[in-house]
Formats: structure tokens, C-alpha cells, sequence
């Protein structure tokens, strides 16, 4: 059953595996209601995360929680939370029915449940279809069954948009906005913010272990800085007006003033009220990429759409929120 909260909680959380620190002091919480991308570079540490919070690799230090309790803790935890950290984990020559059969059975989930779920991720014209003959497309939407045969409250996936083409990914994350919508709780991860963008409202990034961002996506767009370059005749007065008006400045080495917070326009208008000749001007926007580029400190990497449904927690209806 579900305690309504759903929430996950990531405290103080560390993993060295001998000289690799490769999860450093993690704090974050994940709420129901909202998708949440863990985002990082090829081994930030985000596989190590989820699967000390699934109780597959334990911590060196800290705690992660689902509804309150380390997962060992979870009274019948396949109906508190689906995983999938590997879609490939497949026997070949079964087919998705006889596969889903299998894990519903190890789960002591009902036999229907089987045909719901193939039908949920797309997948009930390819039931007897073998495992092994499917896409890669295929297989994360196979795996993605798995993951809601015990009808979980929480969704924890790992890179599953990882492989899938422009429509794989928009069915994707209609499918797991409607069953966040529901107020379900998803954590997925990816190390493409781009792939990812138009998905999640929450963010956590981290790099080499440790957390750099956690918060609303919006706030991360907010953090977009703009800056107009200027040459003026008079820069000590343009810079005088300007750090007046409130803006930041930097002189470049050629002789160009740096504007951060505003674009070339604010620029002009105040150049032209106090009588001083500009020679120049160009904008410069740092986007959301370059932002995420900056915030991993050069460890790369890099965020996509649609409307399904999603009945809530326990039944209760659309949009509940715990
Ligand atoms: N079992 C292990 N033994 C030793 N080192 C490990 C082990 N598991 C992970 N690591 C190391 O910990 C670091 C973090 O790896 P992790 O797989 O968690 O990163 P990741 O962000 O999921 O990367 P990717 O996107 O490439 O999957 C890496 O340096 C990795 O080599």
C-alpha cells in the first residue's frame, strides 16, 4: 500500500569504492507530483546513487529514503517503487508476456496485472513477441513494464530515454509527466540535459559526486545570463552610468566593456541619455547547455515531448497529490 508520501530523501549520502569517491555528501529530496532529472556526466556518481537508494550498493556514509524508509525497510516495496536501472536485462528468447509473467509472479503480483502493464507502455501487439528479436526502443518500454507490474507509487529509472529516437522520447515523457500528474513520484536519470528538458520541472545535478544544482528547472533558466559587449567613446562614463543604473561590468583586454544583466538595447537607451557616442554593441546569451557545462566544471555532458493519463495512487483519481 501506499503512505501517500512518496517522497525520496538522499542525506549526507557518500560511496567510495577504495580511492573513488564517487558519491560525495549527496542532500536532496524528490517530491510526488513531479518528475525530477538527476543529471550528471558519464560517471558523476548518478548509478551509484539510485542504487544505494534502491539497496543494491550501501553507503558509506548517509542515508537515502523511499516514504521514509531505506528500501530493505519497504513493506512489499515493488508496489512503492519501480525500477529500472537495466533494460537489456532481458532473457532473449522469452517473449514480453512470459518475461513480465515471471517477474510478476517473483513480485506476487496478479496475472493481470501483466497485460496492463504491457498495455500501459505500448507493448500488448508485441506480447508474444521475443525479447530478444525486440529495439532498443522496445526493450526500455519492456523494462519500463517491469518497473509498473507492482502498480508503484515511485518510479526510479536510470538513463531511460538512453538510445530512443525523437518519438520514443516524446512518448516517454508524456507518459511520465501524466504519471507524475497523478501524484506519483519519477527520478530519472540521463547525462543529456537536452534529452531530458522538456521532461522533468525538478533537477538535481551533480559532478564528480557531489551535488552543483537542486532546484526547479525554471530557476536554472533564470540563471541564464545575458551580457552585451560595448565600445564607447567615454567608457569611464558609460561604466559610471552603468554601474548607476545597477548593472555589473568587466573591461575586456580590448578595450570593450562587458554588461552583465543587460542587452544591447537597455545599453543604447542609456548611452544615448547621457550623450555618449557608442561604436559597437553585440549580445551574448548563455544558454541552458553551456550552464550546465559550466555548473560540471567542464565534465560533459548535455535536454525533449506530448498527453497521457494516469489514474493516482491507490485509485483515487486523477492529480491527488500525497
Ligand atoms: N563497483 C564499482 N567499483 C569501483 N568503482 C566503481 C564501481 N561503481 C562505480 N564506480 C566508479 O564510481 C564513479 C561513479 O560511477 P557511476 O556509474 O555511479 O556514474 P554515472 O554518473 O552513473 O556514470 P554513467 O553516466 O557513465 O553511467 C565512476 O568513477 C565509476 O568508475
Amino acid at each position: 500500500m501506499h503512505d501517500g508520501s512518496g517522497r525520496l530523501i538522499v542525506q549526507g549520502l557518500s560511496k567510495s569504492f577504495g580511492p573513488v569517491n564517487a558519491v560525495q555528501d549527496l542532500n536532496f529530496t524528490v517530491r510526488p507530483g513531479s518528475v525530477t532529472g538527476f543529471l550528471g556526466p558519464n560517471g558523476s556518481g548518478k548509478t551509484t546513487t539510485l542504487r544505494m537508494l534502491l539497496g543494491l550498493v550501501t553507503p558509506t556514509a548517509g542515508t537515502a529514503t523511499i516514504n521514509g524508509l531505506p528500501f530493505h525497510q519497504l513493506p512489499n516495496p515493488a508496489t512503492v517503487v519501480g525500477a529500472v536501472l537495466d533494460a537489456q536485462s532481458f532473457h532473449p528468447g522469452r517473449t514480453a508476456r512470459q518475461h513480465l509473467r515471471c517477474y510478476a509472479a517473483a513480485m506476487n503480483v496478479p496475472d493481470a496485472q501483466v497485460d496492463r502493464a504491457l498495455e500501459l507502455v505500448g507493448l500488448s501487439a508485441a506480447a508474444k513477441r521475443k525479447a530478444g528479436a525486440f529495439s532498443l526502443g522496445m526493450r526500455q518500454r519492456l523494462a519500463l513494464a517491469t518497473a509498473l507490474l507492482g502498480d508503484p507509487q515511485v518510479l526510479v529509472l536510470d538513463e531511460p530515454a538512453n538510445g530512443l529516437d525523437p518519438e520514443g522520447i516524446a512518448w516517454l515523457r508524456n507518459f511520465l509527466k501524466a504519471f507524475a500528474a497523478s501524484g506519483r513520484t519519477v527520478l530519472m536519470s540521463s547525462h543529456f540535459l537536452r534529452e531530458i528538458e522538456h521532461t522533468v520541472d525538478q533537477l538535481v545535478i551533480i559532478s564528480r559526486g557531489r551535488c552543483v544544482f537542486d532546484g526547479h528547472l525554471d530557476q536554472l533558466r533564470a540563471a541564464q545570463r545575458s551580457r552585451a559587449f560595448v565600445q564607447a567613446a567615454d567608457p569611464s562614463k558609460l561604466v559610471d552610468k552603468l554601474q548607476e543604473a545597477g548593472y555589473g561590468i568587466e573591461y575586456l583586454q580590448d578595450g570593450r566593456i562587458a554588461v552583465t544583466g543587460a542587452d544591447s538595447r537597455a545599453v543604447a537607451d542609456l548611452a544615448l541619455e547621457a550623450g555618449i557616442a557608442l561604436y559597437g554593441m553585440q549580445d551574448e546569451r548563455i544558454g541552458l547547455e553551456q550552464l550546465f557545462f559550466q555548473l560540471t566544471n567542464g565534465q560533459y555532458t548535455s535536454v525533449q515531448q506530448h498527453g497521457a493519463q494516469w489514474p493516482a495512487p491507490d485509485g483515487q483519481g486523477f492529480g491527488g497529490n500525497a
